[in-house]
């Protein structure tokens, strides 16, 4: 830890000018519950696999057989079989992602991390020691529970210690770590499935068990976030929290962050409820439907018709040799997330989505042309592979991480939890739901609209209406203090016009550099670090006209503002 310190504080990174204190600490706290990400990617991704090997189709067949690579009557699952086995982990993870928020606001975001651990590894072991389909299925089910409770709580944990001006890239690192995880587990299935004993899916389903471990271990050494402390009413803590991450000591003057966040937090409590009724209502309402939208499109963009099914789908296709082609998929999957860190923060948020939400589709309308419209030959085989990877690679830099991180920045304080742990869900649902149907899609045979290749013509389509949902709802929060998103929904109507909002912010942090600049740390000499208490200058009763007594607005609608009235009080 203190080695990978060294070298981020060595490469230099573009700290906006004026910003105190250190970004590694919170970088650093950033990437590593990403890990979550790894166990998330693993998981779901290791199933494909196993379920091919033949020491587990011995083990685990109930007297189903079928022809296996030319080999006649060999133990097998029936669809029904496999079915329950891939898709109760998505059940898992649906209710694992709505059981999240309880949990985070509960025993907070960091207890519900190491809890959501520790599921995973009870259904993890479950699965490790089972010999039978049932005991296999609860123990996806439970693994399941876990990864649904993580998928909420990293994002939420990492949005709430980021520093602003990198907050999109840390979250981002969610998605790569995800991709890792996927890539990871095809190469140890690969490595480890021609064994002649249970060590053939027993070691790939063990290794999984390590993450989780890593992970809890971590999570006892890493700090509770300031804003679940400051919704907690724990001031104290949540100004020393945000001394570590940015390590600033103590006595820093920035620490009035603090003062700023509660301020905000108590205003927003001013202007209605935290209840899960209250997610629906007005702006919240409004954010809810984003989340719950960009989480569910981000499934329907087809991409799990790669990742889950493509194997099956390149061999039937004659495309090549499908564990080649599997390989390459998961590559540029998650080296083209990389781009996605630097993108987010330089192009914003949304547009990156437009550009990911444009290029998926014309990619995948492509892929539907040549595939329905051309007699299939060799040449037109390598073309469609070509363009698969072109849209995996549009989905990577934009839609994959992306639609982790906006999520965790557009909710109020008060609902945050709950509100991301809904649009998880949605996520997760869509997941579980075409995880289930895809098969009879694509299928030929009885009952089965054998699809092939016109899947793509539907994927596309889902991919221009994500475009259109983004351009009306997703606001740009890039470089906004999550209480800054707040002010921008409650001043801006209209999606596309967010970007004046962008502008007045940044005006406004220029202005407030160069006074910054001048002014002395806030009780530098004092011997013994200070305890804060929160003195809002507000009534009880204060609501929106009270920021917008600090506020005056230019003609043309721009906001300049005034410091807001907050003192830090110390304890004696
Ligand atoms: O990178 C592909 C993977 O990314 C996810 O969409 C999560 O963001 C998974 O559902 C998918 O398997």
């Amino acid at each position: 830890m203190m080695q990978i310190s060294s070298i981020l504080e060595r490469i230099s990174l573009p700290v906006p000018v004026g910003v105190p204190g250190s970004a590694v600490p919170a970088i650093l706290v950033g990437l590593f519950v990403a890990l979550g990400g790894v166990l998330f990617g693993y998981d779901t991704g290791n199933i494909n696999g196993i379920l091919a090997m033949k020491q587990f189709r011995d083990q685990f067949s109930t007297g189903f057989t079928d022809t296996i690579d030319g080999q006649d009557n060999q133990p097998d699952f029936t669809a029904g079989q496999k079915a329950l086995i891939v898709s109760i982990l998505s059940a898992g993870t649906f209710f694992g992602a709505l059981f999240a928020a309880p949990a985070a606001d509960k025993i907070g975001r960091r207890y519900g991390l190491m809890v959501s651990c520790v599921i995973f590894i009870v259904g993890a072991l479950l699965q490790v020691a089972s010999s039978t389909i049932p005991v296999f299925a609860v123990g996806r089910c439970v693994a399941g529970l876990g990864v649904g409770m993580l998928s909420t709580l990293v994002p939420l944990y990492q949005a709430e210690t980021a520093p602003k001006w990198i907050r999109g890239a840390i979250c981002s690192a969610f998605q790569f770590a995800v991709t890792f995880g996927l890539f990871l587990a095809a190469i140890v299935d690969n490595a480890t499935k021609n064994r002649t004993n249970s060590g053939a899916y027993r070691i790939p389903l063990a290794v999984q068990l390590a993450w989780a471990v890593i992970l809890i271990l971590g999570m006892i050494a890493l700090p509770e976030t300031p804003r679940y402390l400051i919704k907690r009413d724990r001031h104290e803590d949540a100004a020393r929290s945000l001394a570590r991450l940015r390590r600033l000591p103590m006595d820093s003057r920035y620490l009035a962050e603090i003062a700023e966040i509660a301020e905000h937090h108590e205003h927003e409590l001013n202007l209605g409820g935290s209840s899960y009724l209250d997610c629906f209502r007005g702006s919240l309402g409004k954010r809810l439907m984003t989340g719950c939208l960009l989480q569910a499109f981000q499934q329907l963009t087809g991409i799990n018709f790669i990742f889950y099914y493509g194997t099956s789908y390149f061999s039937s296709a004659d495309m090549g040799d499908p564990f080649v082609i599997t390989m390459i998929t998961n590559s540029v999957n998650m080296l083209a997330t990389i781009p996605g860190l630097f993108m987010i923060e330089r192009w914003g948020r949304r547009p990156l989505l437009l550009f990911g939400g444009i290029g998926m589709a014309v990619s995948q309308f492509l892929v539907a042309g040549l595939g329905t419209g051309l007699t299939q030959s060799d040449a037109t085989n390598k073309a469609s592979i070509v363009l698969i990877c072109l849209f995996i690679f549009f989905y990577a830099c934009s839609w994959g991480p992306v639609v982790w991180v906006v999520p965790g920045e557009i909710f109020s304080l008060k609902v945050r939890a709950k509100s991301m742990s809904l649009s998880t869900a949605s996520n997760w649902l869509i997941n579980w739901a075409l995880a289930y149907s895809v098969p009879y899609m694509v299928g030929s045979g009885t009952g089965n609209l054998n699809l092939q290749a016109k899947m793509f013509f539907i994927w596309a389509s889902f991919c221009l209406l994500a475009t259109i949902t983004v351009w009306c709802l997703v606001y740009e929060t890039k470089g906004l203090s999550l209480e800054q998103v707040d002010e921008m929904y409650a001043e801006i109507d209209k999606a596309w016009e967010s970007h004046d909002f962008q502008a007045a912010i940044a005006l406004r942090n220029s202005q407030r550099r160069s006074v910054n600049s001048q002014a002395q740390p806030w009780n530098r000499h004092s011997a013994k670090a200070p305890s804060y208490s929160v003195h809002i200058e507000a009534s009880p009763s204060s609501t929106l006209e009270d920021t917008e007594r600090h506020q005056s607005r230019s003609s043309r609608g721009t906001i300049i503002e005034q410091e807001p009235t907050i003192m830090l009080r110390q304890f004696p």
